[in-house]
């Protein structure tokens, strides 16, 4: 478990970071959101022990990174925004060095092909790294985070610059290494985010701004529970038919998209599925329903909200 409380990092008057906690569990791929300039990497190279906190404690299963800085680092794989590869090294050469630098206790011939196998780079351990693509160059970074084994990996924005079909294979590997670590991954992209990880952690002006399931951040926005129904109709009929369903509160009709069709948000009460409701009543109202979607605000939506409004007083000058 890593378990981050009142974190503070002060650079001159500006606070980069601003009282951050938050927790993540075991076996959990945290996603730790946040726009450029939000926070992430002064969070991150504090969890990894790079830099010290100005005041607040990291601590990776009972171990405090300052207290115990070798505890702890010995439990963390490390891929930051810019891994530290030597260029004219192998990429079996470069990995065998971080084996000894790290002072792995692993079978390291072992070790190392495993480390090779799950990052995909088997088939490329004799190529000199200047020569690889950016791709390949972030797997072999990755590659270096997982030698010994560590329960956590923190991964800084992982997909930087890589092209389309890089990203796809990267997020797949790293879905695949959750199945076996904690992970903690840092990106300024929401659909990165959603698409990987459980739980997001929102960061804006070095202070949390949400800390929930991705399938719920709208919600913890918007402390609302919405759907948003396309249906055929005349507003009144619908309207009239809707009022009557269990747990519908308020109905409000966002914009007409065709000839009398509607787009309709409706709250209703948390912890109730008025989605059988309304079905059944629009068929006994005979009108047909295009679309329905939970959650009245898109995931974009809610973290544009998050992440632009001003952050309450205490944040960064
Ligand atoms: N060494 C430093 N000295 C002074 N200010 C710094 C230093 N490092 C970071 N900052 C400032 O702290 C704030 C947070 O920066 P940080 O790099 O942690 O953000 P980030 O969320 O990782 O952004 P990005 O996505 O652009 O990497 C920024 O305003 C940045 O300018």
């Amino acid at each position: 478990m890593v378990e981050i409380k009142n974190l503070v990092k002060q650079y001159g008057d500006i606070k980069a970071v601003n009282d951050i906690s938050f927790t993540v569990n075991d076996g959990e791929i945290l996603g730790f959101l946040g726009p450029n300039g939000a926070g992430k990497s002064t969070t991150m190279n504090i969890i990894t022990g790079y830099i010290s906190s100005t005041s607040g404690t990291v601590t990776i299963n009972d171990s405090e990174i300052l207290k115990d800085p070798k505890g702890a680092k010995s439990q963390i794989g490390y891929l930051p925004e810019l891994p530290p590869l030597y260029m004219d090294m192998t990429v079996r050469k470069y990995l065998e060095f971080m084996f000894s630098i790290k002072k792995v206790k692993l079978p390291k011939k072992a070790h190392i092909d495993e480390v090779l196998a799950v990052t995909k780079l088997t088939d490329h351990q004799s190529r000199i790294i200047r020569n690889l693509s950016k791709g390949y160059r972030q797997r072999v970074g990755l590659a270096q985070a997982l030698l010994g084994n560590p329960p956590v990996l923190i991964l800084d924005e992982p997909t930087v610059g890589l092209d389309p079909s890089q990203i796809r294979e990267f997020r797949s590997l790293i879905r695949g290494l959750g199945k076996k670590h904690t992970v903690i991954f840092s990106s300024h992209i929401l659909s990165e985010v959603s698409a990987i990880c459980d739980r997001i952690v929102v960061i804006n002006q070095g202070q949390v701004v949400a800390d929930t399931k991705t399938s719920e951040l709208s919600k913890a926005i918007t402390g609302k529970s919405t759907l948003t129904l396309e249906v055929e109709g005349t507003v009144a009929s619908v309207t009239t038919a809707l009022k009557n369903v269990h747990g519908v509160q308020k109905i409000t009709v966002e914009r007409q998209s065709a000839e009398n069709t509607n787009v309709y948000n409706i709250e209703h009460e948390s912890g109730v599925d008025i989605r059988k409701g309304v079905f059944n009543a629009m068929v006994n109202n005979k009108s047909v329903i295009l679309t329905m979607n939970e959650g009245g605000m898109s995931l974009e939506e809610a973290y544009l909200k998050l992440t632009s409004k001003p952050v309450s007083k205490g944040g960064k000058k």
